[in-house]
Parts: C-alpha cells; sequence; structure tokens
C-alpha cells in the first residue's frame, strides 16, 4: 500500500467502522463515536465556521426536486453543499467512499454516489420528523450525520430523535450531538427529528444514493 492511501485511510477506524456498519445492518441504524479521525472533525467544524463567517451559507429548502421549497415550520437551518474544492472536503469524500464499498459489501445495496452538506442550526434550529428518502423512490438510501460541536450537553437541546421502524408504536432513540458522534440511518425506514436547538448547532449530513437517473441499484459485481 502506498503512503497516499495510507494517509487517507488514517482519517477513519476501520473497525468502528465494521461495527457501525453491522449495526446498521442488524437495527436500520447505528450510532458511534470514534469512528471519524478527531483532527478531521477539527478540521470540518473550521471549515463550516469559515463559511458561516463569510456568508456562505443558504437557507436549507426541504423536500425534492420539483416541490422544493423553503420551509420554516418543518426546519430552521442553513446549508452549503460540498464541492469537494477543499482538502477537508476531500478527505470526508474519501472516508465516504470507503464507507460506500464496506457497506455494499456487507448489505449489498448497491450503493453508487455521496452527496453531502453542512449544516448550521442557529439557536431555535429545528427540523421536524422526517424521512430522508420517501418509500419507493429509491434515490437516497443510507444517511450519515456527523455532529461537530465540542463539549455538546444535553441541556443545550438540538437533540436528535430517531424512531426505531416506521410503525406507530416504534421505540425512540435520542442522540446528544457531540463532536465525533455519528448516526447512520437507513433513509427510508428511520424517520428522525431535531429538536431545538438552544445554541448553534453544527453537523454534517450525507447520502450514499443508488443510480440517481433511473433509481436502480447497478450491479457493480457484474
Ligand atoms: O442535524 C441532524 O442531526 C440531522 C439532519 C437531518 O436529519 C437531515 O439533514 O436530513
Ligand atoms: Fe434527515
Amino acid at each position: 500500500m502506498n503512503e497516499l492511501v495510507e494517509a487517507e485511510t488514517d482519517d477513519f477506524d476501520r473497525s468502528v467502522g465494521d461495527a457501525a456498519i453491522e449495526g446498521l445492518a442488524r437495527k436500520g441504524y447505528c450510532v458511534v463515536d470514534d469512528l471519524l479521525h478527531p483532527d478531521l472533525i477539527r478540521s470540518l467544524a473550521g471549515e463550516l465556521a469559515g463559511l458561516e463567517a463569510s456568508g456562505a451559507l443558504a437557507a436549507a429548502a426541504v423536500g425534492r426536486e420539483g416541490g422544493r421549497r423553503q420551509a420554516a415550520e418543518i426546519r430552521r437551518a442553513a446549508i452549503r453543499w460540498f464541492d469537494g474544492s477543499t482538502t477537508t472536503e476531500r478527505r470526508l469524500l474519501d472516508v465516504a467512499e470507503q464507507l460506500r464499498i464496506a457497506i455494499n459489501r456487507r448489505l449489498f445495496l448497491g450503493l453508487f454516489d455521496f452527496e453531502c452538506n453542512f449544516i448550521a442550526y442557529p439557536t431555535g434550529g429545528f427540523y421536524g420528523r422526517h424521512l430522508d428518502s420517501l418509500s419507493g423512490a429509491r434515490n437516497r438510501v443510507v444517511s450519515m450525520v456527523i455532529y461537530l460541536d465540542a463539549g455538546w450537553q444535553a441541556n443545550y437541546g438540538g437533540i436528535l430523535r430517531l424512531w426505531e421502524t416506521t410503525e406507530e408504536d416504534a421505540g425512540t432513540v435520542e442522540v446528544v450531538p457531540q463532536a465525533g458522534r455519528i448516526v447512520l440511518m437507513m433513509s427510508e425506514e428511520i424517520p428522525h427529528e431535531v429538536l431545538p436547538a438552544h445554541r448553534p448547532r453544527h453537523a454534517v449530513a450525507g447520502w450514499w444514493r443508488v443510480n440517481a437517473s433511473t433509481g436502480q441499484r447497478l450491479d457493480t459485481s457484474r
């Protein structure tokens, strides 16, 4: 293995990744700490702070193409899509690519690509209950959320609440969005919401997708 590849793989812990994917396979979601190297978390937080300071974030919309709208009653946050133009973004995209391969190997999902955005919730920001992909749309298949705020405490609000299934009586799990914590979820199966944050709250959210044009899983084994 050459040095470049070694350097890239240092950004995440493979055994934590394998355990996370196992949790995803068993339960449809998992919450892990220490998947990404703390230096990458700090770099992402720094980059988002710079984007905020320079006014590069835009109010987040809700819904898919065609039905897109700014829906302040559903979501209050600002975002910016990754464009891969910085080293930090590329480091995370490299990790996402390695996770894509590992998830496909374990779950046979035919994940094809990855899209990703920075999210900044202001004080009072929130995101009402939603699914990241509507059932049957077959676009976003696995979701990842990465938390960036060091020292976040439960009483700061901004808890991510997820439902373990789409059934009415599903159990819930509450996640304190601490720096370095990561949530993986099946996009069509795990409803979730962000409770109002009492302080500015920062995250990256990304989605592995199947082929967007046809909505079909590509079989890369042939
Ligand atoms: O900020 C979070 O914890 C979740 C974000 C989210 O659900 C989304 O962007 O779809
Ligand atoms: Fe979501």
